[in-house]
């Protein structure tokens, strides 16, 4: 029973102004905060936590799984494509331990709301999704406000046989 890890990251930048799009980001809505771009609802630490699952059973990865190029996944939400990621690594014979989120972004501010999307992520994934935050103290794409960033790991452990 050798256990798997995987890696995964996602950016996406805000949106322009009057793009009418929302805030979706760890798998909630944030009222209020600038939109991210995306092809889907653009939640970078949702896609990240998927990123990471794929990586550690060896399906590819999230562009690969879910293309831009498939109209079902325009404006899908994170928890969808997280709970569809997490299916597939089950299909595929393994169990989730767990998976680590890292946002990388000025805004908005998850710590406030942590417990909120280790809930909804960890719903979406079947499995303990933990959640943390961090600036770049104003350096780089993220400090200077033009997008929002995600880093997540995934351990997986091959699911006993049946019978
Ligand atoms: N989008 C963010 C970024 C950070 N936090 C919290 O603030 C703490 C301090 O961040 P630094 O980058 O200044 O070290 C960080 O540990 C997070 O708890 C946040 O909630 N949301
Ligand atoms: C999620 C998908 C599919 O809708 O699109 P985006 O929302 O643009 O997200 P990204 O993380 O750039 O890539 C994966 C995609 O194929």
């Amino acid at each position: 029973m050798i256990p798997r890890t995987g890696i995964g990251i996602d950016v996406h930048p805000f949106a322009d102004e009057g793009s009418g799009r929302e805030l979706w980001l760890a798998g909630l809505h944030w009222p209020g905060e600038r939109a991210l771009a995306g092809h889907s609802d653009g939640d970078a630490a949702a896609h990240a936590a998927a990123d990471a699952l794929l990586s550690a059973a060896g399906l590819g990865d999230l562009g690969a799984v879910f293309g831009t190029s498939d109209p079902q996944w325009a404006g899908a939400s994170g928890a969808r494509l997280l709970a569809e990621a997490a299916a597939r690594v089950r299909a595929a014979g393994y169990e989730v331990g767990n998976v680590a989120v890292q946002v990388v972004g000025n805004r908005p501010r998850l710590s406030p709301r942590r417990a909120e999307a280790e809930a909804a992520l960890s719903a979406a994934c079947g499995a303990p999704v933990s959640v943390a935050a961090t600036t770049t103290d104003g350096l780089g794409f993220t400090g200077r406000g033009e997008g929002v960033a995600a880093i997540a790991t995934a351990l997986l452990v091959p699911a006993p046989h049946q019978g």
